[in-house]
């Protein structure tokens, strides 16, 4: 795993992760415990408490590490702010935010991509983060997690980094124009809708499957996939199993098992659930609610 990647400067953007050899999808590439954690209610005085608990060398970690809200918070409140991450189920999607954060000598060197390349997992047995590959990456490639709610348009991302951040993301969907640029602002749009339609679909599955199917190739059109396509799965599965077509909704199951390992590793729980689900489907509480009906699995 060390040897997976580099912290070095990248121009405009302080330091950064690289890639030191080719890293496949799934692939662990870091797994840290953090320096300190910390509930949403932060201050600067909660936070100068928690560090004066590190020893000496952790204390000077924490502030060696970036501040890119320098002048505009106290100095450990700012470094905090700049390098927290998520300690617990957050999903910039849903808006659903973990009410713990930490801060972590490695992982909070990870800058962000609207198109991200890495997925970060709070493992709440370990309490420890993961960092694994959502795609293949090359060697020299830039390893970069998400800051930002994806599925907003690239103006509202800019603006939400900016303000929590103070920098303008220049990441390759951040940096199209003109008629790429609407066509990304248009797929992340559609898929926000279409997020929200599924989750009506439940009477109408045939619909709901069809919708999800269209999510996936948007996903996959904006280099999303790896991402944010776990939930999808899941969805197609109820689908699925509320008409007992039992051999789609095991398919679908395996996608979403596939997906969660990939993401979070194969110990994690979704893993495990979904592991179950696509040997079981009937193991769910929607099995046979609906009329049986045949809906097919992934293409
Ligand atoms: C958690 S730190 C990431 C590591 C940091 N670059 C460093 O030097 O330690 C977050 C800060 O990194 C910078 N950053 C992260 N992603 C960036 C990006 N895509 N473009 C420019 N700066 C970025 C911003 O200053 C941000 O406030």
């Amino acid at each position: 795993m060390d040897d997976d990647f580099i912290i070095q400067d990248i121009p405009g953007k302080g330091k950064g992760v690289i890639a030191a050899r080719a890293i496949s999808s799934g692939d662990l590439v870091l797994l840290e415990s953090p320096l300190f954690t910390m509930t949403l209610s932060r201050t600067n005085t909660k936070i100068l408490t928690a560090v004066s608990a590190l020893t000496d060398s952790q204390q000077r970690q924490f502030f060696a590490l970036a501040n890119s809200l320098r002048g505009k918070l106290p100095p450990a409140l700012g470094t905090f702010n700049t390098n927290v991450l998520p300690c617990g189920y957050n999903s910039n999607t849903t808006g659903h935010a973990a009410t713990e954060g930490g801060i972590f000598v490695i992982g909070s060197r990870f800058n962000s991509s609207c198109v991200p390349n890495i997925n970060n997992y709070w493992d709440e047995q370990l309490r420890q983060i993961s960092f694994r590959a959502v795609r293949d990456i090359v060697a020299g490639e830039e390893l970069c997690i998400a800051y930002t709610d994806l599925l907003s348009v690239r103006d509202e991302r800019r603006r939400e980094l900016h303000e929590k951040f103070a920098f303008e993301c220049h990441c390759t969907a951040c940096s199209l124009s003109g008629a790429q640029l609407e066509a990304s602002d248009g797929r992340r749009s559609r898929l926000r809708q279409l997020y929200q339609e599924i989750a009506g679909c439940g009477m109408n599955p045939a619909l709901g499957i069809r919708k999800v199917k269209h999510a996936l190739t948007l996903l996959k059109e904006e280099g999303l996939l790896g991402f944010l396509d776990q939930s999808y799965y899941y969805d197609a599965f109820q689908f699925c199993t509320s008409v007992s077509d039992i051999a789609s909704a095991k398919a679908w199951a395996r996608k979403a098992w596939e997906a969660e390992c990939r993401n979070k590793g194969p110990d994690c729980p979704e893993a495990k659930k979904m592991e179950n689900y696509s040997r079981d489907p009937r193991a769910h509480l929607s099995f046979g609610m609906l009329r049986k009906q045949r809906l097919g699995g992934p293409d």
